[in-house]
């Protein structure tokens, strides 16, 4: 349990200052005007804001100072050149009657204000992670799955729970859609006072490697955080798998955790067991002889679930079942489990607590969503999220296994080739489509998956694999001409965007949602009818 959060008289601007050694210009009055919250977007200022004007990859937030303090903000925290454009553009208010600039409100400098954002805004906010238990999950993939299972285990262990993550922000029973996966730090704290208000005991968050290189989750030491694994993703962003991993590497700190439950599956899941500066706990299936603090053992793999048995190097152990498919989602449940566990819950509570095992369904994570032809959708959108989904439906798929999948524009162009090779190695029926191209030219992304997957087609066939390989798009088309096309005993892998319903071609938002599509294409299906996408 994390220090008591403080309770108190709204903070003041001249206080903000003394607290955080900040130099304050154009405040006669600092010291009575007080603080209601903190954004770092104009267009998210509630009255009695202070506005963190930071410099951005498009604009300086400082640009939009008067629009912040007319939408109630009533100090602005920024950089030396943020207050040299407040200062440049007159202040921070739009003049008087007849045309001078006023004095506006108050400007605080910072030498960079991203560092201390965080703990300004839990400073506002009297520090409400301290008020509530706190969980993080971090790595390539499985955040959003182990962060449902985890609120499942917390929900059934009593008490109400908030989940803050990529598919929605939950504050008790009430639900809003997420724009990022771990947001901003005024976003965060503000989130967390709401649940503090809302009497939640527990709160599990996705913590994203940007969220870690941005400081976004600065201000918060978690109870428990967890590591699942790390692929290739998200590289052009750190500049190399290193600082990928640095960068997730920093929440395993004391800065940000008291402790740690690491799956060493993967290399740098071991690596990061073995340097943390906190009391780590690993986990592991025993691959490549590995041992771990808790090993898990699968007794018995059905389509729609898995029983498996936890078992700690002291003796104790858990017997329970996960009813997602897949080993990787054996490993997500084993690593929300042991963070239960961590957080002070026995085995023989948790059995207790959840007679039928763990049965949270997470929108968009190998949700299954039609059967005959079994239809799963599901958001891995890189090469080892990808192979893993295919894999796992490989022993309870009778008949082919079809795929349709493309790759984001804009980002991490490497691995455009590696997931059309996947897609070949693992399944019958490959359909090659569009995902967010962004402002990329969908066509020449398709080219670049295709060509990996021509590339491994040989292989395959000499294997005496037959895999069927098409381009199609626009993806609805895709997905409606692989599920026409598909047999009943097939199943088809829509994969990629998973709960997303806006995809981006060129600036615009359309409204997809693969969900939608695959019950529409279900339900216009002729029973007897086939033909190729
Ligand atoms: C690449 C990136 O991380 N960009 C972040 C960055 O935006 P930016 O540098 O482009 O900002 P900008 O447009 O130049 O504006 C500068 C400042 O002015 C403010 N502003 C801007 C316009 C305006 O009208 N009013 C205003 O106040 C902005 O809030 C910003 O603080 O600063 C913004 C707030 O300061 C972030 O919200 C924004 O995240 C964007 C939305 C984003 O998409 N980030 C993604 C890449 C992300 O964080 N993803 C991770 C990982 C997901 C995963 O694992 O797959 C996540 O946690 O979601
Ligand atoms: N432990 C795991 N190991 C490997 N792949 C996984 C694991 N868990 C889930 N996946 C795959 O990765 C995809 C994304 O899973 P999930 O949304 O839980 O991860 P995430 O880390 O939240 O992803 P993102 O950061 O992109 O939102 C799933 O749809 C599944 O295909």
């Amino acid at each position: 349990m994390s220090t008591t959060g403080e309770t108190g008289q709204p903070r003041t601007v001249a206080a903000l200052a003394a607290a955080f050694g900040l130099a304050v210009l154009d405040a006669p009055d600092a010291g009575a005007i007080t603080l209601s919250g903190v954004s770092l977007d104009n267009r998210t200022i509630s009255d009695g804001d202070l506005f963190a004007a930071l410099p951005g990859a498009k604009a300086h937030g400082a640009a939009f100072a008067r629009n912040a303090v007319e939408a109630g903000a009533v100090a602005i925290l920024t950089d030396a050149a943020g207050a040299d454009l407040i200062a440049a553009a007159g202040g921070t208010s739009g003049g008087d009657q007849t045309g001078n600039a006023t004095s506006g409100v108050p400007v605080l400098v910072a030498n960079d204000p991203r560092l201390i954002l965080g703990d300004v805004a839990a400073w506002v906010h009297h520090n409400p992670a301290g008020s509530v238990r706190t969980f993080a999950v971090t790595g390539t993939n499985g955040k959003t799955t182990t962060s449902y299972l985890l609120e499942e285990i917390l929900a059934a262990l009593g008490g109400q729970t908030g989940l803050i993550g990529t598919v929605e922000l939950k504050v008790g029973p009430d639900r809003t859609p997420a724009r990022l996966t771990t947001p901003e730090a005024p976003q965060l704290h503000g989130l967390l006072t709401e649940m503090v208000a809302a009497d939640v005991d527990a709160v599990v968050m996705e913590v994203s490697s940007h969220a870690l290189a941005l400081h976004r989750v600065d201000g918060v030491v978690f109870d428990v955080v967890a590591f699942t694994n790390l692929t290739e993703d998200h590289l052009d962003f750190h500049g190399g798998i290193e600082h990928y991993f640095e960068a997730k590497a920093s929440l395993f700190t004391p800065q940000h955790a008291r402790r740690g439950v690491v799956l060493v599956d993967d290399a740098w899941g071991r690596r990061l067991a073995e340097r943390a500066s906190i009391d780590i706990v690993t986990v592991g299936t025993g691959k490549a002889g590995q041992d771990a603090d808790w090993m898990i053992v699968i007794n018995h793999a059905a389509a729609d679930h898995t029983d498996f048995t936890i078992t700690h190097s002291s003796g104790r152990s858990l017997s329970t079942t996960v009813g997602l498919p897949g080993r990787f989602n054996v490993a997500n449940a084993a690593v929300a489990l042991v963070m239960a566990i961590e957080s002070g819950t026995t085995p023989a509570e948790l059995n207790h607590a959840l007679p039928n095992g763990l049965r949270a369904r997470v929108p968009g994570r190998m949700e299954l969503v039609a059967n005959r032809p079994r239809c799963i959708v599901d958001f891995a959108h890189n090469a080892d999220a990808l192979h893993l989904a295919l894999a796992a439906l490989r022993p309870s798929t009778k008949g082919r296994l079809f795929v349709v999948f493309g790759a984001t524009g804009e980002r991490d162009r490497g691995k455009r080739a590696v997931m059309g090779r996947v897609a070949v190695e693992n399944a019958d029926v490959v359909v090659i489509t569009d995902d967010d191209p962004h402002d990329e030219d969908p066509a020449a992304i398709r080219a670049e998956v295709m060509a990996g997957a021509l590339r491994a087609l040989p292989a395959a066939q000499r294997a005496g694999r037959g895999v069927d390989l098409f381009e199609v798009a626009p993806r609805r088309t895709a997905i409606h001409r692989a599920i026409r096309f598909a047999g009943p005993a097939d199943t088809v892998l829509v994969a990629g965007r998973g709960h997303e319903t806006l995809q981006e071609i060129a600036g615009v938002e359309y409204h997809l949602d693969d969900r939608e599509e695959v019950r529409t294409a279900m339900s216009e299906r002729s029973p007897q009818r086939t033909e190729e996408p």
